[in-house]
């Protein structure tokens, strides 16, 4: 796909704080006169919210759940993310194809190859006549001490699926997050998320003023 917008992702361990600075990174791109599509895995489309209330609530393999996360990010990817990336819009979405690897494969330890395939086929064939598979541009990584996050979240919602999951399976997770940071430095920015929120909020800045997303020339939005 040519590349005309920013598809940028939000990713990190459930509990790391990623959700509470979406909105404060779109209303600064806005004031910037960019139009930003917010949103979100899984999920993003009515089949895919219908498809993320079964992930979260329905007990399955991790096969069926890999197969339920990339249905799900295929309809998304066609009626969302695609064609606002073709706008030129900035595209900010909570969790994407990482996640699948540091869940599925590292937390579930479902084969990483076969996720490599799925997110091949997935992810191409989204612009008439280009066989490109389309990847986020820059991925957030909120890295935080699994046992952090259990903290925070302890009490504040009733747990899904995978947030009642032990603390072990989120020490895979995190790993699986490092993994793919590690194979794919470029795309990949790690905050420290274990820092009071208007600090990750000032690093979260400063990696967007550095990459071009926001402008540089802006400081203290
Ligand atoms: N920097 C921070 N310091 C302390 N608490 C925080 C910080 N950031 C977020 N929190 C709190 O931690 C909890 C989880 O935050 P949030 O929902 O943003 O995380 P998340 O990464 O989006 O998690 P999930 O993916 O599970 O939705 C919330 O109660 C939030 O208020
Ligand atoms: C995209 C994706 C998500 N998950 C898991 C990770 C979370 O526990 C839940 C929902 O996400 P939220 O950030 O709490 O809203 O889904 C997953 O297992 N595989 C994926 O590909």
């Amino acid at each position: 796909m040519q590349r005309r917008g920013w598809f940028i992702t939000f990713e990190g361990i459930d509990g790391a704080g990623k959700s509470s600075h979406i909105e404060v990174v779109a209303e600064a791109l806005r004031r910037e006169g960019r139009t930003v599509t917010v949103t979100r895995e899984p999920g993003g489309t009515p089949l895919a919210e219908t498809l993320r209330s079964l992930l979260l609530n329905e007990a399955m393999d991790a096969l069926t759940e890999s197969l339920v996360v990339f249905a799900g990010r295929r309809d998304h990817l066609r009626s969302v993310i695609a064609p606002a990336l073709v706008r030129g819009e900035v595209v900010l979405c909570d969790r994407f194809t990482d996640a699948t690897f540091a869940y599925q494969g590292a937390g579930r330890g479902f084969d990483r190859a076969v996720l490599a395939q799925l997110e091949r086929i997935t992810q191409s064939g989204l612009q008439e006549g280009s066989d490109a598979v389309l990847h986020p541009h820059l991925t957030l990584w909120f890295d935080l001490a699994p046992d952090v996050a259990a903290a925070r979240l302890e009490g504040a919602r009733a747990p899904d699926r995978f947030e009642a999951q032990p603390v072990e399976f989120f020490r895979r997770v995190a790993q699986g997050y490092a993994d793919r940071a590690a194979a794919d430095p470029g795309r990949f920015a790690r905050l420290d998320a274990d820092q009071p929120r208007e600090a990750v909020r000032a690093r979260l800045m400063d990696i967007l003023r550095g990459h071009g997303v926001l402008d540089a020339a802006q400081e203290g939005a």
